[in-house]
């Protein structure tokens, strides 16, 4: 039976006041919710103060990114040991902004699946199609690749307690989120493409999705059989709006 898995990403917002009245008031409105998985991920530089701010609650800790080598010359990255160390857990790879911005590829993020894994941690593998490739109907063909970069290197074995987070691009940030049924569509075909190669492993993994969830589109996107939960972004950032999307979780989970 899988577990949603509501995880807040801040991306590059915050400060070290930001990040202790937000946890304060995630710890309030998420006092006796049970039935989902609850992480957030702040910006790197405040994992230390998060995992203090969390410390006693049953809210998990994240990171946004990691680096594919695990210590030496390498400025500004951060590695999979250090994460682990500083007490994360779940580690997002393969976002979109990653992709585009840092020119991150299918095989790059690969290899980060693989180093996270390594380390014992749990990778939040995201993927999804650009407006364009989703207007050309390549929306299944790009999932499938960026997923096949994982399975063909590692096999479906990798995909054992990972989470994939189906953000379509043209979702992210745009207010303008995929129905609860276009959803479900892509979520199916993914976990479909996964059984191929191992049923069991493909019923087991998490798929969120990610893309303009808030706490009014929550619910419905939750009542989906195949969406466990939500990668969420800018409504994260406020306390009540956040406990709002994890209480939709636990409610479909327990309905
Ligand atoms: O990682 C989170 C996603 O990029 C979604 O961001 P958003 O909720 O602001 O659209």
């Amino acid at each position: 039976m899988r577990h949603p898995l509501v995880m807040g990403n801040w991306k590059l917002n915050g400060s070290k006041q930001i990040t202790k009245e937000l946890i304060e008031g995630l710890r309030k409105e998420l006092s006796g919710v049970d039935g989902c998985g609850v992480a957030i991920a702040p910006p790197a530089i405040y994992l230390d103060l998060a995992k203090h701010a969390i410390s006693g609650s049953h809210i998990a800790l994240g990171a946004q990114n990691v680096d594919v080598n695990l210590s030496g010359a390498f400025t500004g990255e951060t590695s999979a040991d250090m994460l682990k160390d500083v007490g994360a857990k779940y580690i997002i790879i393969g976002h979109s902004e990653r992709r585009t911005y840092h020119k991150e590829s299918d095989e790059f993020i690969a290899k980060k699946f693989a180093v996270v894994k390594e380390a014992g941690l749990v990778p939040v593998l995201c993927i999804g199609e650009t407006d364009a490739e989703n207007e050309a109907g390549k929306t299944e063909e790009v999932c499938a690749r960026q997923i096949d970069a994982v399975l063909e290197t590692q096999g479906a074995a990798a995909f054992e307690g990972a989470v994939i987070a189906y953000e379509p691009v043209w979702a992210i940030g745009t207010g303008k989120s995929a129905t609860p049924a276009q959803a479900q569509a892509v979520h199916k075909f993914i976990r479909d493409h996964i059984a191929k190669k191992d049923a069991a492993i493909a019923q087991q993994v998490i798929i969120q999705y990610g893309g303009s969830v808030n706490d009014k589109n929550a619910a419905e996107l939750f009542t989906q059989p195949d969406i466990d939960g939500a990668l969420v972004g800018g409504a994260s950032l406020k306390a009540d709006a956040f406990a709002v999307i994890v209480k939709a979780a636990a409610a479909a989970k327990n309905a």
